[in-house]
């Protein structure tokens, strides 16, 4: 299977181009590192390849098909900050079981307590919030997942462990992963390709991008 963005044009509303005729494709099994400096694109490219968003030019294609847009789709996206990712009035169990019915497993090797599941947002760390939203996205279906500075906020030692069992499902399941990130240390430890959001894009006869 092979997630692919091609030729991706995009702006906001009537703002300038952010991203013009890019493209990167990642296959299954592969775990691919984006960096490029803040403020390039990289959000925006991660928020089309999962769907959120719809490129003006060209298309993001899984094993060139069109993203399903009614079905749980297998390209998920996890963000640098879990809270905002979170119903702030729901309890943990309903925005957990929201999409799908992860198993116990899932939960104990994410490292989710039982009692959490009865807490609100606001009652819980970033680096546990972060397992929710890991398990969120962990459903069967997905066969994708994007990573947008998913460890930023969190301390070395969380760190380590969420990365630990992240990199355990996707080899499990085989699955593809797309880690956005400004550490590029992380990237080179993490992923088996590194792209450079500069060379996404084609130069004009200018040398310019
Ligand atoms: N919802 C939005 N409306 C208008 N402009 C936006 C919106 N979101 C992002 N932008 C603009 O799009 C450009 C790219 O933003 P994006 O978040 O994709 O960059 P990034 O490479 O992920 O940055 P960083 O590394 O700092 O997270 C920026 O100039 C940003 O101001």
């Amino acid at each position: 299977m092979r997630l692919e963005a091609r030729q991706i044009g995009f702006h906001y509303s009537q703002g300038s181009w952010i991203l013009k005729d890019i493209n990167l494709w990642i296959n299954e099994n592969e775990r691919v590192g984006l960096v490029g400096p803040s403020g390039c694109g990289k959000s925006t490219l991660a928020r089309l390849l999962a769907g959120y968003l719809t490129p003006h030019t060209g298309q993001v294609l899984l094993d060139g098909q069109p993203l399903p847009s009614q079905d749980y789709c297998p390209v998920q996206l996890i963000y640098q900050h879990p809270e905002k990712a979170l119903n702030p009035r729901w309890k943990l169990r309903d925005s957990l079981y929201e999409g799908y019915t992860p198993d116990n497993a899932l939960l104990q090797s994410l490292g989710i307590e039982p009692d959490w599941l009865d807490r609100w947002p606001n009652e819980l760390s970033g680096g546990e919030l972060q397992r929710f939203c890991l398990a969120r996205v962990l459903g069967a279906k997905t066969r994708f997942l994007i990573a947008d500075e998913i460890s930023t906020m969190l301390d070395v030692i969380t760190q380590a462990q969420i990365w630990s069992y992240l990199l355990d499902i996707i080899q499990q399941r085989s699955m593809g992963l797309l880690v956005i990130t400004h550490n590029l240390a992380l990237a080179r430890q993490i992923c088996s390709r590194i792209v450079d959001f500069a060379c996404l894009s084609p130069r004009d006869e200018a040398g310019k991008r």
